[in-house]
C-alpha cells in the first residue's frame, strides 16, 4: 500500500469518532503480527526503538538514521500505518525539519514532536521542557519539513506533570494555532486534567498512557481522544520469552521440550511464506511441470 494511503488511514482515525488502541511495534516481525491481528495502527515508541536497535534505555542515545532505518524496515514489511515517536526531533528546529523528511521517506504515517528538553541537561535530574516559543518553532519546522501533506504531524507535550496544567494548555493551544494535526499528551493523571485540555482545544487528542479509571473507550471518545496508547508490553513479552528459552537451554533442556515457541504456522505467516512460495513459482520456474 502506498505511503499516502497509510497516512490517509491515520487521518481517518483522527477525524473519526472512535478511539483506537494502537499495537506497539518495533521491527518487521512485530508489525506484521499487529497487522494480521487487525490493529488499525502501529505505535513505534522511542523507548522500544532504543531497546530494539541499541538495547539501551530511552535517554536519546539512538540516532535519527537508526530510527529511520528501523521505520523503513517496518514499512517494507507491512502496510500497517505507523505513528512514530520522533522525540524532540533530534536537535533544534532545523533538525526537526530534517527528522520529518527522513521519517516521511521511511514510510511513517505520522510522527510526534515533543517539547521535552533532550538529551537531559547537565546537573538536572528532573525532566525539563524547552520554552514554549522554541516548541512553536519546532512545530513550524515540522510542518515545513513535510513533503507529503498527508503525513500526520502531532505536537506533543508532557507539561501537565512537569510545569502544570495551565502551561500544558498554553502549549497545546499554541501548537494547535500553528496547524499541527493532533495533540499528544503524556502525564495526564486524572479525568479533570483530560477534560481541561480537551475543553481548551479542538484538535484530536492522543493519550500516551492513562489512569485505570480513564481507559473506557466511550469516555475517551467523549473527550476527543482518538488514539490511546497502552505501553509496550509486546517488547517486554519478547524479552521474557528469549530469557526463558535461553535459560532452559543453558540449563541443559532439550530444544524439543521448550515451551512458548511460535508454531511453524505462525512463523510462516510472519515470514509471509505463502507469498514467497508464490513468487518462487512465478520467478524461479518452480511450478513448471
Ligand atoms: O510514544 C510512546 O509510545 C511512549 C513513549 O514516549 C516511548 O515509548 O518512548
Ligand atoms: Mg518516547
Amino acid at each position: 500500500m502506498a505511503f499516502r494511503q497509510r497516512r490517509e488511514k491515520l487521518r481517518s482515525i483522527l477525524t473519526g469518532s472512535s478511539c483506537v488502541r494502537p499495537g506497539s511495534v518495533y521491527d518487521a516481525t512485530s508489525i506484521r503480527i499487529a497487522e494480521d491481528l487487525g490493529f488499525e495502527l502501529g505505535m513505534f515508541g522511542g523507548s522500544v526503538a532504543s531497546l530494539a536497535v541499541l538495547g539501551d534505555p530511552d535517554i536519546a542515545l539512538i540516532t535519527l538514521t537508526e530510527l529511520a532505518e528501523q521505520m523503513r524496515r517496518m514499512s517494507r514489511a507491512a502496510a500497517l500505518p505507523v505513528l512514530v515517536d520522533a522525540d524532540h526531533g533530534y536537535g533544534n528546529a532545523l533538525n526537526v525539519r530534517r527528522t520529518v523528511q527522513e521519517l516521511e521517506a521511511a514510510g511513517a504515517a505520522g510522527l510526534t514532536i515533543e517539547d521535552t528538553l533532550l538529551p537531559q541537561a547537565f546537573g538536572q535530574a528532573k525532566t525539563q521542557l524547552i520554552p514554549l516559543e522554541e516548541g512553536v518553532g519546532k512545530m513550524k519546522a515540522a510542518l515545513d519539513g513535510r513533503g507529503d501533506p498527508s503525513l500526520v504531524v502531532m505536537g506533543r507535550t508532557g507539561a501537565v506533570s512537569i510545569t502544570g496544567l495551565d502551561d500544558a494548555i498554553a502549549r497545546a493551544k499554541a501548537y494547535e494555532a500553528i496547524g499541527v494535526d493532533a495533540l499528544f499528551f503524556t502525564g495526564i493523571k486524572n479525568r479533570g486534567e483530560l477534560e481541561a485540555v480537551s475543553a481548551a482545544t479542538s484538535l484530536p487528542i492522543v493519550l500516551g498512557g492513562a489512569a485505570e479509571d480513564m481507559t473506557a473507550l466511550d469516555y475517551l471518545e467523549s473527550q476527543r481522544v482518538r488514539i490511546a496508547l497502552q505501553g509496550h508490553a509486546p517488547f517486554a513479552a519478547a524479552t521474557q520469552a528469549v530469557y526463558e528459552t535461553l535459560k532452559a537451554l543453558r540449563e541443559g533442556g532439550s530444544p524439543k521440550n521448550l515451551k512458548g515457541l511460535a508454531s511453524s504456522e505462525l512463523t510462516g505467516r510472519a515470514m509471509r511464506e505463502a507469498d514467497v512460495k508464490a513468487r518462487s513459482g512465478a520467478f524461479l520456474g518452480l511450478n513448471k511441470p
